[in-house]
């Protein structure tokens, strides 16, 4: 995880507030103050490095990112239109999708080519629009399965019991210390099928979390969740920031995104068309222009309890039947592309 002391000739280092949370909040702020608010701009402190990164659907450019930087420890939105390319592009950055050109690096270690869970090793997890929560296993199951591709699974040391026991072990009592975070520990045994769509969302944090990571990536973490739940989702996406990570997340709603991002970054068909904090936004003409010429797909529909409902709740089911078909396969879940089968239906 990262960590950011101020550095000395830094605007807020003399300053005295008063707690520790309003002195990181100041420090993040003056961070961005200097940033123009402009596409592709360079952040004081990248860790994530994209150039020239563009996929192709057809004749349509899905993705079509000429440069962007990802500020360390700090939340950005990704805001866009419906079809502006926001999930295509983390499908590409964290190994679920192939682009047609570009390169991308964490901390200037190249990420492309990788498969999910290699993105994974290197520290970058995501989280997908419709969560990937096992209905049919265990909540804690479903978060020791974030867990998977460690020692246990190997060849060699399959041979070696108290190997993998002892780190059997050592996932359960992680497994079981994020749920107590996400306030799901009563839950542990029930089955995942049994949660809200919000608490699903949670799980789905949680089991991201198993790797330790660096660099979180939510895609519409808040998409179905209750009222009730959302100020507790918020709450704990910036406890992931102030526990040192880097978090990226797609939203589309805009009280959301002022109240924690950071910074944000505008897409619209394919490319980044505006960068700025989130307090310019609305002052952005090209953001304004955005949205009022953007189509709309298919919206995903969930109920006053966050369940998907209609074609939603058929296509999570389709999704969910995909997985278990790639766990029973000895595969990873680093599987079936929501898009795709949106499409196929
Ligand atoms: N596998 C695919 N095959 C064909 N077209 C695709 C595929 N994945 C995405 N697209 C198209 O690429 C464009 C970008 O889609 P994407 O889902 O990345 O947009 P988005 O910004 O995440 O939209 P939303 O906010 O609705 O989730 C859309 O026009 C979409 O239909």
């Amino acid at each position: 995880m990262s960590d950011h002391p101020v550095p000395s000739d830094h605007p807020v280092s003399g300053a005295h507030p008063s707690s520790s949370a309003e002195t990181a909040s100041a420090v993040r702020t003056a961070l961005f103050a200097s940033v123009p608010n402009e596409p592709g701009v360079a952040k004081p402190d990248p860790i994530l490095v994209v150039d020239q990164v563009s996929r192709t659907f057809g004749g349509l450019k899905a993705v079509d990112v000429a440069h962007l930087e990802i500020q360390r420890g700090s939340i950005t939105g990704l805001i866009g239109p419906n079809g502006a390319g926001k999930t295509t592009l983390f499908n590409l950055l964290t190994g679920f999708d192939r682009p047609d050109t570009g390169t991308w690096s964490m901390d200037g270690r190249d990420l492309g080519r990788m498969y999910p869970h290699q993105v994974a090793r290197t520290g970058v997890v995501r989280t997908f629009q419709l969560t990937k929560a096992l209905s049919k296993l265990s909540v804690l199951d479903n978060v020791r399965l974030g867990a998977r591709g460690q020692t246990g699974e190997r060849m060699l040391t399959s041979l070696l019991p108290w190997t993998w026991r002892a780190q059997e072990r050592e996932i359960t009592e992680r497994a079981h210390s994020l749920l107590t975070r996400f306030k799901l520990d009563a839950k542990a045994n029930d089955l995942a099928g049994s949660l809200s769509g919000g608490q699903r969302k949670l799980l789905e944090m949680a089991r991201a979390l198993m790797t330790d990571p660096t660099v979180v990536m939510l895609d519409e973490p808040m998409a179905g969740v209750n009222p009730a739940l959302t100020q507790s989702l918020l709450g704990h996406v910036k406890s992931l920031r102030d526990d040192g990570m880097t978090v990226v997340f797609v939203e589309h709603d805009m009280d959301v995104i002022r109240d924690i991002s950071d910074w944000v970054v505008v897409m619209a068909q394919g490319s980044v068309i505006a960068e700025s904090a989130p307090a310019d936004l609305a002052s952005n003409n090209a953001v304004v222009d955005a949205y009022l010429g953007s189509h709309h797909d298919q919206a995903l529909e969930f109920d006053d309890e966050g369940n998907p409902v209609g074609a939603t709740a058929e296509l999570a089911q389709v999704l969910e039947e995909a997985e278990v078909e790639t766990l029973e396969a000895g595969g990873d879940l680093s599987e079936p592309d929501i898009d795709e089968l949106r499409r196929d239906r």
